[in-house]
């Protein structure tokens, strides 16, 4: 029951595959395992967990991060569904500084994505009813709360539909200024 771990071009993006053993009765699987995951999650302790339910194919949610002392690590897993989940490495000290991954997160690969400190994160969603859940290694504070808009010029982000559904706050989010160094962690 091993948990396969795939790392992304960008520092600290782990890919979690988690191998379903089926039976008669269905399937079981691992979805988390702190002794294989604590090399890739500095100080591993989740704080929160969080479900998101999304009606609509082509919905865009992000792209978020957390600053300073709210940073944090999280897990993301589609356990309904299928999304393209997008992962920014906006940390001023990274290789790949201003770059982005994109995986491919869906219930039936039964995979999962780490997302480090200093990333910013946000998906479409491809099936109408896809729901992600979150684990969150620190407390939800909407005053550490920083984001990128998702059409951002400077990221060129290639969204696989047209957006049918975007909130009005992640609509508005900025496009990072030219004077944008990155974040420091
Ligand atoms: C993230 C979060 C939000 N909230 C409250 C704040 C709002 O009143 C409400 C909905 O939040 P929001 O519209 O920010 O939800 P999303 O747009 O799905 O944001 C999430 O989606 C992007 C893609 C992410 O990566 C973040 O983890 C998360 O920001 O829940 C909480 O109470 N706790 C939380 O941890």
């Amino acid at each position: 029951m091993q948990l396969k771990c795939d790392e992304k071009p960008i520092n600290g993006v782990v890919e979690i595959l988690s191998p379903r053993l089926g039976d008669a009765r269905g399937s079981f699987s691992r979805w988390f395992c702190a002794e294989q995951l604590c090399p890739h999650i500095e100080n591993l302790s989740f704080r929160q967990m969080n479900h998101s339910e999304n009606f609509l194919k082509g919905t865009v949610r992000g792209l978020h991060y957390q600053l300073g002392p709210q940073r944090e690590y999280k897990i993301v897993r589609c356990i309904r569904g299928r999304v393209s989940d997008v992962v920014v490495d906006l940390r001023k000290t990274s290789d790949t500084f201003l770059q982005h991954t994109t995986v491919v997160l869906c219930a039936a690969k039964n995979n999962a994505l780490i997302i480090p400190p200093g990333c910013a994160h946000g998906f479409q969603v491809l099936e109408h009813d896809s729901q992600l859940l979150y684990l969150h290694t620190a407390d939800y504070l909407p005053n550490y709360e920083g984001g990128v808009h998702p059409n951002d010029p400077k990221l060129n982000i290639q969204w696989p539909l047209p957006i049918t559904e975007i909130s009005v706050r992640d609509n508005e989010l900025p496009k990072l200024p030219g004077y944008f160094k990155g974040l420091s962690l």
